[in-house]
């Protein structure tokens, strides 16, 4: 199925007499931004917009395909070297579902070789977004478990759809798996140790009123307005100054991030062993029956 993430660049933040404008505090040329132009592949389009907006794309429930993380991690990567771009906000094409977190198919019936390469994009996509130097803002828009959970645990502030049907966390024990150290670690920096020792035993989902009472996401509002009000957040991000944003960003982040970067193979190899046992295999069939069943 294609993924595809529709990404609107900053328009200039700034204009100097009329030519000129102001990209990641560098004078460049209003020509340069004009030669800007929308871009696409086959899974990623570009448009130029007044803000950045990144939305997934892989009907029906944006789960995380091989794919789709692939092109996630290089669309942000296309971003993050874009001196233009300074913030991203990160959301779903679809209503009522931001992302339905890792797309269970890949972890079951396949070879080794294709779970480590899974796992490592898994990684990549983590570290890209967790480590990023731009402002990211989730616009959750819709129900985000699991790895949907730790997409939007990994921006700078979250605002969710009102709506408490729509619930987000990370629920892996349900699935009977295990959530890896570096999605216990992102949960500890954004709601703490207890609220995290807790969540992650039960595996538990939290509608959205109630994930706002324990700090999961920072603000709730209507369904219509979740973009709108990232768009407004941003600009607040936006107003202070990069530099002394993103050294702060990095002191409260880099050690989280250097643990994964120094246990990235054995962290590849636990989760193949892990993933791979008959057990597991079984949990995930019966979990994605249910799924299935539930109709
Ligand atoms: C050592 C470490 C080891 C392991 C670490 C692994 C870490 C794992 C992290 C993860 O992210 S695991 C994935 C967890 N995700 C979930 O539990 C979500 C399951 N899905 C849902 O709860 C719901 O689908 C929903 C997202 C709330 C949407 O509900 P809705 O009613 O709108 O859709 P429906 O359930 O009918 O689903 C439509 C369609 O999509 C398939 N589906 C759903 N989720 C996934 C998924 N994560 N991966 C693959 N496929 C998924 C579902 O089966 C339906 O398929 P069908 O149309 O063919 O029946």
């Amino acid at each position: 199925m294609a993924a595809q993430a529709v990404l609107r660049s900053s328009a200039p933040a700034r204009l100097l007499s009329g030519s000129f404008y102001i990209r990641k505090g560098v004078l460049a040329s209003w020509q340069h931004y004009q030669s800007r132009r929308p871009f696409s592949n086959e899974k990623v389009l570009v448009e130029l917009d007044e803000s950045t907006v990144m939305k997934m794309k892989n009907p029906p429930v944006n789960s995380l395909s091989l794919d789709v993380l692939t092109e996630f991690s290089i669309s942000l990567e296309k971003l993050e070297i874009d001196r233009g771009c300074r913030g991203v906000i990160l959301t779903s094409a679809f209503p009522k579902i931001f992302s339905a977190g890792l797309d269970i198919t890949e972890m079951c019936g396949k070879s080794a070789e294709h779970y480590a390469a899974f796992w490592r994009a898994v990684q990549e996509m983590w570290l890209k977004l967790y480590g990023s130097n731009m402002v990211t803002i989730a616009a959750i828009n819709g129900s985000s478990p699991a790895g949907g959970c730790l997409m939007a645990m990994c921006c700078d502030y979250r605002i969710m759809a009102d709506n408490p049907k729509f619930a987000i966390g990370l629920n892996e024990t349900q699935l009977g798996i295990v959530a890896p150290f570096w999605f216990k670690e992102t949960m500890v920096n954004t709601v703490g140790n207890r609220v995290t020792e807790q969540s992650l035993q039960l595996g538990q989902m939290y509608p959205a009123p109630d994930a706002l009472k324990i700090g999961l996401v920072d603000k709730l509002v209507t369904e219509e307005k979740v973009q709108s009000t990232a768009v407004a957040a941003m600009s607040q991000w936006l107003a202070v100054p990069d530099h002394a944003r993103q050294i702060t960003k990095s002191i409260m982040r880099k050690p989280t991030i250097d643990n994964l970067v120094k246990h990235r193979e054995a962290d590849i190899n636990n989760f193949v062993s892990f993933i791979t046992k008959d057990s597991i295999q079984k949990s995930l069939q019966v979990y994605m029956d249910r799924l299935k069943q539930k109709k």
